[in-house]
């Protein structure tokens, strides 16, 4: 796995999906939805990109970043998934920066973020969430409970102008904003919260509960 971006030989610049998480623990449903927007959207590489902290996430409860990412490492076992500490090393909690410092340090890659529905309904909360809809394609993947809600809500009225489908999301030039897409998938109806309270409810040791 090529993991520092570039340009192929035919001088296409090389697509990345970034799937931003706490990874507590990492599961089955973040390969699928790695896997899923790579197809739709013909990307090169998808980063797990553990997160250092969430910001609108409590400390308590959170595992350590370094099982976190031996966590992500574990599911991504196909060699289009990349599973990378790039968000801590670059020393940034904020996505707004780290997609920021992640252009300048890969200039010949093309990002593109990757949401859980359920993110996109939260993502108003994020800091400097237009920002980021403005600079960076969104691919926004169905949830089970989530997706509906989503694209009713108000980040999706707001983007509403800028929404393209899957397939169109690399073929138009953007210069007022860049596109979002409602990835059509499978839902898979597993999170970490389940997973942690699977793992507290067997009393195995050394788990974090929310
Ligand atoms: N089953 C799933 N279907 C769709 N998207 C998912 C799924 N699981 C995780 N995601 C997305 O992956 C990204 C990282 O998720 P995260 O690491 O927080 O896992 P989670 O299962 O949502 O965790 P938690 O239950 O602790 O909130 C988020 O954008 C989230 O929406
Ligand atoms: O930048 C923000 O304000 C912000 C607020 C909440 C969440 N995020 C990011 O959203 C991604 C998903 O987080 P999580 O905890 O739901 O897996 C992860 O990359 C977080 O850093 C970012």
């Amino acid at each position: 796995m090529k993991a520092h971006p570039g340009r192929f030989g035919d001088g296409r610049r090389q697509r990345i999906g970034l799937l931003g998480g706490s990874f507590n623990p990492a599961h089955a449903g973040h390969a699928h939805v790695a896997l899923a927007a790579l197809r739709a959207l013909r990307l090169d590489q998808v980063w797990l990109m553990v997160s250092p902290g969430n910001p609108l996430k409590p400390a308590r409860g959170m595992a350590p970043f370094a099982q976190r990412l031996a966590s992500a490492r574990g599911v991504a076992r196909d060699g289009r998934l990349l599973a990378t500490d790039i968000e801590q090393r670059l020393g940034s909690r904020y996505t707004c920066q780290t997609l920021a410092l992640l252009r300048r340090r890969f200039p010949r890659a093309r990002f593109v973020l990757i949401l859980g529905a359920d993110n996109l309904t939260q993502l108003p909360r994020w800091r400097r969430w237009r920002e980021i809809a403005r600079t960076t394609p969104l691919a926004v993947l169905p949830r089970p409970g989530y997706s509906r809600a989503a694209l009713r809500g108000r980040a999706a009225s707001v983007l509403r102008h800028r929404r393209r489908r899957a397939a169109a999301l690399h073929a138009s030039r953007w210069t007022a904003g860049a596109p979002w897409c409602f990835v059509p998938a499978a839902e898979r109806a597993i999170s970490a919260t389940a997973i942690r309270a699977a793992s507290a409810g067997a009393g195995l040791p050394n788990e974090p509960t929310k």
